[in-house]
């Protein structure tokens, strides 16, 4: 006669790997990363799945406000803060103890009409500008891990944007912009974001101007954020990636990925979704070969809440988890590249039977994971006789 809770430990034993899953977060913060994170927003919150998949730290020590904090969302009217939504994420962060990236303070997209259109001189949006950066870092003081101070403020030749921002105050407003949020939390990091950074070329110059131009005015600027919006079979490769990285350091700046997705023309096809694997696997390799790289957020987790989609005609399925918030190959590739490796290569199903003297019931669920992917197995029993069945995904690397 075995007893039941014996054999649960037995089959733990044999099987470790797979019974005590390493999540995304856990693996980068074990090799040294200060977060693994992703971009969220307020409406999908009410979705109860989605939203304890975000909060399991496991995977997620970091989530960053898609769009709550962003100028529209907070100074929807001159002089007039709203900080409901952007709260609600905050708060989330906190509850869950997450590291929460705050996004984004000066951008030329998502910008009010009273800024857009506004009629300004070099002063009045000076003024208009700092008044927005005060008013919005001082809330959220103490809160954030980093600031996006500006957002996406090169075109792709490395040229200023002729954002409002550039029209009316010229490149001298980054540096007032990154003065001023430095000057409301001094103990944030401040970062210049953008995409198409992500490797050498212009834009990547461009970035590395405006940080020596910030540091120049003597103003604080503590790293660059790579967006790296990527597309599968495009993406930069890992040693492009990694002598980028290394450029942006010299500078003394740190490096965070801070929007990673890698969408695809859909429909997806299992080709499409190994090479998206890949394709994240490297971009993590980067940054875990750089130490001044100190994390990676994807920009939201699921396909379920994608921004690609509504943003480029006939793409998706660009993030780590489908739409039915199941694990695609890409976690595994990601995990691979956090130093995650799981030995169990079998598409066998595994049946044990053994007696159990109590408990036990026919039907009891089993769960594990292998290789970051789920797999699930029952519990059958009759006359004091159960078996243990678990079916193993063939992906499992
Ligand atoms: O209708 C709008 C809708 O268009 C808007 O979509 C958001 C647009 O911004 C997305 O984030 C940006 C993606 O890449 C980089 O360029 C930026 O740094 C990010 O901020 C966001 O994911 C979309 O949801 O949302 C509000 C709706 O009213």
């Amino acid at each position: 006669m075995v007893h039941f809770s014996t054999i649960a430990l037995a089959l733990a034993s044999v099987l470790p790997q797979l019974t005590q899953a390493t999540g995304l977060n856990t693996a980068a913060v074990a090799k040294g990363k200060l977060y693994f994170g992703s971009a969220t927003d307020n409406p999908e919150l009410t979705d109860a799945p989605y939203l304890a998949q975000l909060s399991n730290t496991d995977d997620f020590g970091q989530i960053t406000p898609g769009n709550a904090q962003k100028w529209d969302s907070t100074e929807p009217s001159q002089n007039t803060f709203s900080y409901t939504k952007g709260d609600v994420v905050a708060n989330l962060a906190a509850a869950n103890g997450q590291k929460l990236r705050c996004h984004t303070l000066v951008w030329h997209s998502q910008l009010p009409n009273w800024v857009s259109s506004g009629t300004w001189t070099n002063e009045t949006l000076i003024a208009a500008m700092k008044n927005h950066i005060t008013n919005v870092v001082t809330h959220y003081k103490g809160k954030c891990y980093a600031w996006d101070v500006a957002n996406e403020a090169l075109n792709e030749d490395g040229t200023y944007r002729n954002s409002i921002f550039y029209q009316t105050i010229g490149e001298a407003y980054l540096p007032i912009a990154f003065a001023a949020a430095a000057a409301a939390d001094p103990d944030v990091k401040l970062y210049y974001n953008d995409y198409n950074i992500e490797s050498a070329g212009s834009k990547a110059t461009g970035a590395q101007r405006i940080i020596k131009l910030v540091q120049q005015y003597g103003a604080k600027i503590d790293g660059v954020g790579l967006q790296a919006h990527f597309i599968v079979g495009s993406t930069p490769s890992q040693s492009a990636q990694t002598s980028n990285l290394a450029a942006f350091a010299a500078l003394g700046v740190e490096i965070a990925y801070t929007e990673l997705d890698i969408r695809m023309t859909l429909p997806s096809t299992d080709a499409l979704l190994a090479k998206q694997s890949s394709d994240y696997q490297n971009t993590v390799a980067a940054c875990m070969a750089n130490t001044k790289c100190v994390g990676i957020t994807i920009w939201d987790y699921t396909d379920k809440y994608s921004w690609v989609p509504s943003t480029f005609s006939g793409q998706g399925a660009a993030l780590p988890w489908d739409a039915n918030l199941a694990k695609k190959p890409a976690y595994a590739g990601i995990l691979t590249a956090l130093g995650v490796t799981s030995g169990t290569t079998t598409t066998t199903l595994v049946t044990t039977t053994t007696t159990a003297s109590s408990g036990g019931a026919t039907g009891a669920p089993l769960y594990g994971q292998c290789g970051g992917l789920n797999w699930t197995g029952s519990t059958t029993c009759a006359s004091g006789t159960c078996t243990y069945a678990s079916e193993w995904y063939s992906q499992c690397l």
